[in-house]
């Protein structure tokens, strides 16, 4: 295609930053957390960004992926994703190839490296269009802001440890000092949504549980109810509760909050899916879920089952484009879209903002984001703002944002200097509970 610019470099670039000891079901979040940033260059001269997970799997395919996207004309972007899913890598388990060996491959890391691809030639497209990347997805702009919601955590005592985690700066922004320190119970919690709000001007809140005893997190969800009555609250358990415990707790909560994510998941026999229909339809809570509705397949099954009501179709898990269409689908069927969010930089707020501006339809529940636990690590030079509760648009082109190169190659330094750089929250955890191991259906705390 002769007036197509022509990819001519893919740099991958593995990147760390720092966290704070955020409690989930898997443990505790590390002092680090790790990306991977997708660096294209092209004939035109111009640069595209994609942000996925970093896992040593993903790398790998990455680096297996490169051939195929440099010297690949910017213009057949659709035949290049194309010949992506059509590669056995998207089904394998674990492979070799004659310089790489892929430990462990399973189709999420797939999905995470074709997500950062699909994403930086998007960035790339725009800029050649002149068009933001929501104006390419199928609905096209639909909004310049996205509702994202507070994310809150419990958070363990870092002193604990010895590990590097920071601590938060005095006299600054409450948030900024708060988000370092132990929040371990609904007051401090509640203290915690008002440093947010605050801040980034929230008005829902999603709790992440999966932690203490459900009974101490419906407490947390009620506290926060109490203090911000006219906001939606909601909580995760990532699964952990059984199904009677969810509907004992759910029917507590029902008629107070929008909607609960993965309140309870697969037992006795039974999967998730089938768990969350009879969930729903014991208490009438709408159900949201980045756990069992992951790609197309699970996603046919939990419907046809109506387990679910609103898919968190993170662009991460599903590629930008695939989240979109997804976002479709919840348009036209009636469900409500939203978005799941791990620990990220910058470049994956953008994308995140490009999804929800050119997700059709009003039926939007708040996106996720953990940006607020990252807020001032940013890679770019101007990373996108929330404001009032919104994910602000980014202006110009593509993503609409400029890697900080310099801030890239400190965060890569850092990459290389961690000796552990696959997430492990088991680690963190074991400081508080002596040889502490996951277990789906326990919250963290209940050894
Ligand atoms: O601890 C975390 O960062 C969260 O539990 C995530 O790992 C998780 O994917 C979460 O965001 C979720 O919604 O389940
Ligand atoms: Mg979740």
């Amino acid at each position: 295609m002769s007036d197509s610019p022509v990819i001519k470099t893919m740099r991958v670039v593995p990147v760390a930053g720092y966290d704070s000891m955020l409690l989930n079901i898997g443990g505790a979040h590390n002092c680090y957390f790790t990306r991977i940033l997708v660096i294209l260059t092209d004939s035109a001269g111009r640069t595209g960004v994609g942000e996925s997970p970093c896992h040593a799997s993903t790398l790998a395919l990455l680096a297996r992926f490169r051939p195929q996207i440099e010297g690949s004309d910017l213009l057949r972007l659709n035949a290049t994703v194309a010949t992506l899913f059509a590669s056995d890598a998207r089904h394998q388990q674990t492979a070799h190839t004659d310089d790489i060996h892929i430990p462990q491959m399973n189709p999420e890391k797939f999905y995470n490296a074709t997500a950062a691809i699909e994403a930086a030639l998007l960035d790339l497209l725009g800029q050649h269009l002149n068009l933001p990347v929501a104006e390419l997805l199928a609905s096209g702009k639909q909004r310049d802001r996205v509702p994202v919601l507070g994310y809150l955590f419990y958070i363990a005592d870092r002193n604990l440890t010895s590990m590097d985690y920071q601590a938060g700066h005095a006299g600054g922004d409450a948030w900024l000092q708060l988000r370092h320190e132990k929040a371990m119970d609904a007051d401090s919690v509640v203290r915690l949504a008002e440093a947010a709000a605050d801040r980034y001007g929230f008005r829902d809140f999603k709790l992440k549980g999966g932690v203490h005893h459900a009974e101490v997190e419906v407490e947390t969800v009620n506290a926060l109810l109490t203090r911000f009555p006219q906001a939606r609250v909601t909580v995760d358990p990532n699964a952990s509760w059984s199904l009677d415990e969810a509907i004992y707790y759910g029917k507590q909560l029902a008629g107070r909050i929008p909607y609960l994510e993965d309140p309870c998941g697969a037992e006795q026999g039974y999967s998730g899916r089938e768990t969350l229909a009879e969930f729903k339809r014991a208490t009438g809570i709408p159900v949201a879920t980045n756990m069992i509705a992951n790609d197309w397949r699970q996603l046919q099954h939990a419907l046809q089952l109506n387990a679910i009501d609103i898919p968190l179709a993170d662009p991460h898990f599903w590629t930008m484009r695939n989240a979109h269409t997804v976002a479709q689908l919840c348009h036209e069927w009636g469900l409500t879209t939203g978005c799941h969010s791990n620990n990220h930089f910058d470049v994956s707020l953008a994308m995140v903002a490009h999804l929800g501006a050119a997700a059709p339809g009003d039926r939007l529940t708040a996106f996720d984001t953990h940006w607020i636990w990252q807020d001032g690590q940013q890679l770019t030079q101007h990373a996108p703002q929330i404001r009032d509760g919104f994910l602000e648009l980014p202006e110009g082109p593509g993503l609409g944002i400029t890697l900080d190169m310099a801030r890239v190659e400190a965060a890569h330094e850092l990459y290389h200097s961690l000796p552990d750089k696959n997430r492990n929250d088991a680690l963190g955890m074991q400081f508080l509970i002596d040889n502490w191991t996951f277990n789906a259906k326990r919250p963290a705390l209940l050894r």
